[in-house]
């Protein structure tokens, strides 16, 4: 694991577009697989910023979200459908057919994970896979216990996370309590890893995902095991002062 400390959560975001910015540049084709998340949203800004400044060509580029709430359309203003709309998909020309998502509004949930976990390798899989974290060390939806050679699945979200979540919805009722989730082998099948961390608030599943147990009870524990994971990570996350 590669450990970058940055100052704060501007020079993280900002460190992390020019990894994926670079990325896109130097590949004749590339799969990305994308967060959501407060995290990420500056990393999007700067990303945006370069890609449209330097005209860069984007036929090349396929997308795959590492999650996506059950119970949400498409269309409703929280899913993270329309969160990479806003922040990202409709501010960059990557074609409308080479982004995908779970579909948390299936009909048959089993088969749309199934059906999401074949799209990912007939993709060829992600070459790049941005991640956040969650406090509790989850990531994706993948929370404390997932089995570590899960696939993509169906989560039930832990009080934790739906309490962190209820901040984008209007009441606690309305946030759902099921995900579906980029499974734990899932993500770990990617090439390559950037994860991002920023504040005192992830100090805590920072410090036991590089130098814990590797152990269930923390997901992201896991990534001590992939050959290419980078961590950009500022002080306050790293507990640097
Ligand atoms: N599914 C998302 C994760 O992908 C994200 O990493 C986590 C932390 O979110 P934030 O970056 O807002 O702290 O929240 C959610 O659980």
């Amino acid at each position: 694991m590669k450990l970058v400390h940055v100052e704060n959560y501007d020079e993280m975001s900002m460190q992390a577009a020019r990894t994926v910015f670079d990325k896109i540049t130097s590949s004749e084709r590339v799969v990305l697989g994308l967060a959501t998340g407060s995290t990420p949203e500056k990393m999007y800004d700067y990303l945006v910023d370069m890609l449209n400044k330097n005209k860069v060509d984007l036929s090349h580029v396929y997308t795959v979200n590492l999650d996506e709430y059950v119970g949400l359309d498409a269309d409703h203003p929280q899913s993270y459908h329309q969160y990479m709309n806003r922040i990202f998909f409709d501010r960059v020309d990557i074609p409308k057919n080479h982004t995908f998502l779970p579909n948390g509004a299936a009909e048959n949930l089993e088969d749309e994970v199934a059906e999401y976990e074949k799209l990912i390798e007939e993709l060829g899989g992600v070459d790049l896979q941005i991640l956040g974290i969650g406090r509790n060390g989850h990531i994706a939806f993948n929370e404390p216990g997932t089995a570590f050679d899960s696939e993509t699945h169906v989560v039930d979200l832990t009080e934790t996370t739906v309490n962190d979540n209820a901040r984008f919805f209007d009441t606690i009722d309305e946030v759902p309590k099921q995900a579906i989730s980029m499974g734990l082998s899932t993500i770990m099948n990617a090439k390559s890893i950037v994860m991002m961390a920023s504040g005192e608030e992830k100090a805590d599943a920072i410090t036991a995902m590089m130098e814990g147990e590797v152990d269930e009870s923390l997901p992201a524990s896991i990534l001590q095991r992939h050959h290419d994971v980078t961590v950009i990570a500022d002080r306050k996350a790293l507990r640097e002062g």
